[in-house]
This record gives structure tokens, C-alpha cells and sequence, in this order.
């Protein structure tokens, strides 16, 4: 049997906190092979995002096709997708190529306010990515740009969810990074229409850059190793609360999380059933 074998389709962070960097690094203390295609380039760091700049599609075609060529891929997530052209040729490319279950992690604005996708690629994500979400994990501010609608009570966390599973998304989790109160609390919406909310005492720190890709490409290296869905969404809230805990230090701004934390039994993820 070969090694689990994983693929995300982002942007580069030169800085090395979100984006590819954050994936490669979650892949890699999650035990499976890590590769990666790239969507867009960013010049950034911890204070925010200078520059960005867009691979020619035909390149992620060419990207797509070597690691076909070559690997078994058993999972792939995305991330920064940059404009609506990039968006349609990844989910060609996707329909094209078996490559496992999908995470859509539906990036739009950097934490600093930088824009990382185009307005107008929106539509696109919802059409044609969306449908091919084996799980989308939009935060609070993505859950309402993709529905449309205002997100202010759990009651609205639900029906966005369920929103997006109508789309075309069969597993669902809202993240709730960007609420306030003690607890940070992400709402899944599964396959079966049953749901469950995990909640983790929220750290009192300015350094959670990359905390959505960390959190997206752990569930994607778990369900490479077989986990059930329920069982990657635990481990990859567990492994995010450990590297937001077990910080370190590095730039002078909004700084990223610690990829070689240990995922101690000490973390605890509180289920909450509906
Ligand atoms: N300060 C924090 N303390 C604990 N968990 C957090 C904190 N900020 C974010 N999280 C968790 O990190 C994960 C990513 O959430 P979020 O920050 O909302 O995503 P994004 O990076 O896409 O905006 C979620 O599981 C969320 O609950
Ligand atoms: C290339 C790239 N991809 C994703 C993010 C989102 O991360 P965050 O929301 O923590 O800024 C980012 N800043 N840069």
C-alpha cells in the first residue's frame, strides 16, 4: 500500500504562515505526503499582503496533469483561488481528474483586509466548485457572502449550512473564528443532515494567521488516512486549538500558528450535539 497521499490547490505565502506553506506544514506533522498546486503567488507577511500575482492557467493544467501522471492522490483541498478564470479552470481540472474527496476552504480576504479573490469569481466558486465539495468550510463573513445572508445567531449558522448543502456541498462546517465569546464554536452540517457544533476556549492572541488553512488541510490529510468525516473534523479542531496554543514567535504583526505542536490528549474539543 502506498503512503497517503495529499494535494492542495492554493496561493504561496511568502511569508509561510497561510496558504501552501500552512498546508505543506499541516500535511507534513499529519503524517501524509504533501504536494501542491499553485493558483497565484503573494508577496506577504505577518503585516499583511503587498503584492499578489496569478499563474497562467494553462500552468495549473500542466500541474494538475504531472501529478495525475504520477500519484495516487487520495485528497486534495483548496484555497486561495485568486479570479473567476482560476476558479474555473481548477474545477475543470477537478472534474477531470480523481483526486478524492474535496475540501473547499472558500478563501476571500486575508485577515489584514487584503482581497484574495476577485468579486466576480463568486459566482463561479458557488456553481462550479461548490457542487464538487465533498466539505466546504467557509468562516462566518464567507458564509454570508456565499448565501447572501446575514449570519447572526446560531439559528443562522444552520440555515446557512443548510444553504450550502442545497448548492451542492455535501458536508458543511461553519467556522466561528471571527465571532467573539469565550468559546470559539464551529457548526457542522453533515452528509445525513445531522449536525453537532465543536467549541474550544478561544486564545487570547493577535497570531492566527493561516488559522483556516491549518484547520482545512488537517481534515484533508485525515480523511487521506481513512478517518470518517466526524473523526477528521475532531482531530483538525484539536490539532488548530494546539497550534494557536502552543505559539510561536516570528514577524511583528498577525503572526501564524505553531505546525509542530503537539496534539496533546489535553486538548479538549467540546461536541456539542443538536
Ligand atoms: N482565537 C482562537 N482561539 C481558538 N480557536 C480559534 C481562534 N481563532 C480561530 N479559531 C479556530 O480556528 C479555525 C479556523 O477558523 P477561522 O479563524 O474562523 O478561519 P479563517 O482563517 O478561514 O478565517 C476554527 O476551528 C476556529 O474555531
Ligand atoms: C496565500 C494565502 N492563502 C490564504 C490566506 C488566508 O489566511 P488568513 O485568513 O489567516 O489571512 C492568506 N493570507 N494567504
Amino acid at each position: 500500500m502506498q503512503t497517503p497521499q495529499v494535494v492542495t490547490i492554493a496561493g504561496s505565502d511568502s511569508g509561510g504562515g497561510a496558504g501552501i506553506q500552512a498546508d505543506l506544514k499541516t500535511f507534513q506533522a499529519r503524517k501524509v505526503f504533501g504536494m501542491s498546486i499553485l493558483v497565484a503567488l503573494t508577496a506577504q507577511n505577518t503585516q499583511g499582503v503587498q503584492e499578489s500575482l496569478p499563474i497562467p492557467c494553462s500552468f495549473i493544467n500542466a500541474q494538475f496533469a504531472s501529478l495525475a501522471d504520477d500519484f495516487q492522490i487520495q485528497a486534495a483541498k483548496t484555497g486561495m483561488l485568486f479570479d473567476q478564470d482560476h476558479v474555473q479552470a481548477v474545477a475543470d481540472n477537478y472534474r477531470n481528474f480523481s483526486f478524492g474527496p474535496l475540501i473547499v476552504d472558500p478563501v476571500m480576504v486575508a485577515k489584514g483586509g487584503h482581497p484574495l479573490l476577485q468579486k466576480e469569481a463568486i459566482q463561479t466558486i458557488k456553481t462550479e466548485l461548490v457542487p464538487q465539495a465533498y466539505a466546504i468550510t467557509p468562516n462566518l463573513p464567507e458564509a454570508e457572502v456565499l448565501t447572501g445572508s446575514k449570519i447572526r445567531n446560531k439559528e443562522e449558522i444552520s440555515k446557512a449550512a443548510a444553504t450550502l448543502q442545497k448548492m451542492g456541498a455535501r458536508n458543511v462546517i461553519i467556522k466561528g473564528g471571527h465571532s467573539d465569546g469565550k468559546e470559539a464554536t464551529d457548526f457542522v452540517l453533515m452528509e445525513d443532515k445531522s449536525s453537532f457544533q465543536l467549541s474550544a476556549p478561544r486564545i487570547q492572541t493577535k497570531n492566527t494567521h493561516g488559522t483556516g488553512d491549518t484547520f482545512s488541510s488537517c481534515i484533508t490529510a485525515e480523511l487521506a488516512k481513512n478517518s470518517t468525516f466526524k473523526e477528521a473534523v475532531i482531530i483538525a479542531k484539536k490539532f488548530i486549538q494546539g497550534a494557536i496554543e502552543e505559539g510561536i514567535s516570528v514577524g511583528s504583526g498577525h503572526g501564524p500558528t505553531n505546525h509542530w505542536a503537539k496534539l496533546s490528549e489535553e486538548i479538549t474539543v467540546k461536541e456539542i450535539v443538536e
